[in-house]
């Protein structure tokens, strides 16, 4: 699939380049950063620091590009992504996105959009994050009534959105498998360089259970964006979500 990636600088842009210019299902045709960029018109590759030239440039207007892509993948800054949002829905293209921070009424728009074009949300694109999600329902299931429910995020110093966006889709997984509003602390830590860190503590008494998922670096997410832009060859317009792409 020709692919369009926002933010090929970002440290998840780089991840999504170097994922994008191995997979055979996928071509990178052209990256898209801020206006202002000092690296605008370079390759995507050597903007991505990949090591290889990609034959594709960084262009700053995703409209002058959009026409030569079959799918965005975009995890770039919830100002940005609206915008790309809109430019997809003009244009009819498959969007990847997996921007976190989105107010309600952004989510909503982002619903709303997803009748006119293959769109797939992931706020978070690791396989093994949702495997855990998969774990968390089976352990509130058995043990609501009796434990108290905390979770810790960790993330590094820059990350512009607290709570992270996974740690809120567990509290809504935790909350649709009690079947109802259970109490859902998160708790979110800034700090240093360190990479998405979750944990759910399951407090009871006299023993607690702690179910963790730790990320290295933003390689799984990386890959499983991309996963996320395969899977859109071909699908009709539509909301999709990681759960589609991972099958468990
Ligand atoms: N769903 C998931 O699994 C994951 C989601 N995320 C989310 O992805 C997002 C990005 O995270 P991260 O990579 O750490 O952030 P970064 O700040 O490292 O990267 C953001 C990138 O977006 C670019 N950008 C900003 N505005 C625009 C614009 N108007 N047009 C084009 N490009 C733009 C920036 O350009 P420049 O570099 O030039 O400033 C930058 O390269 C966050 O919302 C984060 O929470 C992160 C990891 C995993
Ligand atoms: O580092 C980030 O930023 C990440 N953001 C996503 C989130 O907000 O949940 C996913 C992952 O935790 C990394």
């Amino acid at each position: 699939m020709k692919t369009i990636i926002i933010g090929p600088r970002g440290k998840m842009g780089k991840y999504i380049v170097k994922w994008a210019h191995h997979m055979e299902e996928l071509e990178i045709v052209a990256g898209v950063a801020p206006k202002g960029r000092d690296y605008i018109g370079k390759d995507v590759g050597e903007v991505a620091l990949l090591g290889e030239m990609t034959g594709a440039l960084v262009v700053d207007d995703l409209e002058d590009v959009i026409e030569k892509g079959e799918v965005i993948i975009d995890f770039s800054d919830r100002d940005a992504s609206m915008e790309v949002l809109e430019q997809a829905v003009k244009y009819k293209k498959a969007y990847v996105c997996g921007t976190t921070g989105f107010s309600e009424e952004e989510k909503d728009r982002i619903a709303e959009a997803s009748k006119e074009i293959p769109l797939l949300y992931a706020a978070n694109t690791s396989k093994m994050v949702n495997i855990m999600n998969r774990l968390l329902e089976s352990v509130v299931k058995v043990l609501k009534d009796e434990v108290d429910i905390e979770i810790i995020e960790m993330h590094d110093r820059l990350k512009k959105d607290a709570p992270s966006g996974t740690s809120k889709e567990m509290r809504e997984i935790i909350q649709e498998a009690a079947q109802e509003e259970v109490p859902v602390e998160i708790h979110s830590v800034r700090a240093g360089n360190i990479s998405s860190s979750h944990r759910v503590l399951f407090g009871g008494i006299g023993e607690r259970l702690e179910i963790t998922h730790h990320a290295y670096d933003f390689e799984c997410f990386g890959k499983g964006a991309c996963d996320c832009g395969v899977f859109l060859k071909g699908k009709k317009a539509g909301f999709y979500t990681i759960k589609d792409v991972i099958a468990m």
